[in-house]
């Protein structure tokens, strides 16, 4: 169950706001939970999820499994049970898997089906089909996956999965978490041993979830930092009990918000803070937000924390680009930080962000423009001189076009609560693909200040 893409945009304008107060919780981390339906379908006996996001993206990935043959039961909200078939045993879905929005979703389920004798056919929506497939592909195909792409290694695609599978050896070409994790589903149910060598670390769930459902998987980090993943293949998982811990990702724009917005003081439970993920919170505290980290603790596996966030004067940084994979998807909200800050905000090595739901630097450059920012695109980064404090001036003629993509959507309606007109944005739908109570807590913590 995905966005109809039939029903009319949702524009909205996001106003200035008084202080942020309050006490919030963000839904389940969306990488951690298209993880835990997906393992959990392939253990055999059942499992259950509580905290899952209920986002249209982990969804899709819940449609596709079901599909596959696995019982996928919504239980209450958030909590899920799930009976898996058992590594190898997939059923080919009887029509096309729609991944919807969903980058993770259709890069992961395509490493599954790869090591399947079975076929699938993957679809998306207008920003989905204009991704980069070949990065999977590549690896798969030399695992014996047979692979019809769309001009360009791109949605739709029909993928038709090798029995036995080949086991590989694989150098991740870029950095990306979905390839090393769809080489490593791959190898689940291929013979021998499937190894995954990744210069640059990238998010670790993937990891950690399949060792923790017994998967024989060993990490080595090399002197100079590489890692080195071997998985075992054709083992039996053991059904779990996953507590999903909150989204670091989503967190992140009630963090710049309470940042920005002056009286702020907020407090988010249950963060998820894997260092893989983290980073941006390092980078706000560099640039002197005040973000303090309250009762650490371990949930699901992961390190959490309830975060309490006040509003500060922020300064600009020079952002260093090796911590660009531990943040990737916390740029836009970065940039709007930036953009409120005194002095410049440079970063660079952020190539990657071309390929997400949209061109993250274009979309956020002319975004931010519009609003009143002053930016400047380069090929692999932004650079932006901040207002010292003061308010973007907001956009009045033209509403904010979000090219469907989530992450644009939530910094630029952030955006606006520092805007002393306000900012429209052209459509709210795109939200619900990971964040889907987003507008509703955002109201809330404004309807406290107007309490
Ligand atoms: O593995 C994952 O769950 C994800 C990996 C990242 O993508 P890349 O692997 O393309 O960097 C990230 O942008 C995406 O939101 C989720
Ligand atoms: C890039 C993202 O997701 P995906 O690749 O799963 O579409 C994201 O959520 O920012």
């Amino acid at each position: 169950m995905t966005a109809d893409p039939t029903s009319p945009m949702r524009p909205r304008r996001f106003q200035a706001s008084g202080p942020l107060r309050g006490r919030i919780r963000v839904p389940g981390d969306k990488s951690i939970s298209h993880r835990a339906i997906m393992l959990s379908s392939l253990a055999v006996g059942e499992s259950r999820i509580s905290g899952l996001l209920e986002g249209e993206d982990v969804l899709a990935t819940a449609a596709a499994m079901r599909a596959m043959g696995a019982h996928v039961e919504r239980v209450g909200t958030g909590d899920w049970m799930v009976n898996g078939v058992g590594v190898g045993a997939l059923l080919q879905p009887e029509t096309a898997l729609d991944m919807g929005n969903s980058g993770t979703s259709t890069r992961l389920l395509m490493g599954l089906v790869a090591s399947h004798p079975i076929q699938a056919t993957f679809t998306g929506d207008a920003s989905l089909s204009k991704r980069p497939m070949g990065r999977v592909i590549e690896p798969l195909s030399q695992m014996g996956a047979d692979i019809a792409a769309s001009a360009g290694g791109r949605l739709p695609l029909i993928l038709r999965g090798a029995s036995p599978a080949v086991p590989i050896q694989y150098r991740l070409p870029v950095a990306s978490a979905q390839v090393k994790s769809a080489v490593l589903l791959a190898g689940l149910n291929t013979p021998g041993q499937t190894t995954v060598i990744e210069p640059v670390p990238t998010r670790d769930h993937s990891e950690r979830m399949l060792k923790g459902f017994g998967a024989d998987l060993m990490v080595d980090v090399d002197p100079n930092g590489t890692r080195v993943i071997t998985l075992s293949g054709q083992a039996e998982l053991k059904p779990q009990t996953i507590d999903v811990p909150g989204d670091p990702s989503s967190a992140a724009f009630f963090v710049v918000a309470a940042l920005i917005v002056e009286g702020s003081d907020v407090i988010i439970e249950n963060v998820g803070l894997n260092p893989t993920r983290s980073a941006l919170f390092d980078v706000l505290r560099q640039m002197g937000g005040s973000i303090d980290e309250i009762d650490r603790r371990e949930v699901g596996g992961e390190p959490v924390a309830d975060l309490r966030v006040r509003h500060s004067t922020l300064r600009g940084i020079e952002v260093d680009p090796a911590v660009a994979p531990s943040m990737i998807d916390e740029f836009p909200a970065l940039f709007v930080a930036a953009s409120v800050a005194q002095g410049r905000t440079v970063t660079t090595g952020l190539d990657e962000l071309r390929v997400k739901e949209s061109d993250r630097l274009a979309a956020m450059a002319s975004a931010l423009t519009l609003a009143g920012a002053r930016i400047e695109e380069r090929e692999d980064g932004l650079i932006i001189d901040g207002t010292g404090g003061a308010p973007l001036s907001g956009n009045s003629r033209e509403p904010i076009v979000t090219h469907l993509d989530h992450r644009i959507a939530m910094s630029m309606a952030i955006a606006g609560m520092a805007s002393s007109q306000g900012i429209e944005i052209d459509d709210t739908r795109p939200i619900a693909t990971s964040f889907p109570t987003f507008e509703s807590l955002l109201d809330t913590l404004a309807d406290e200040v107007a309490a």
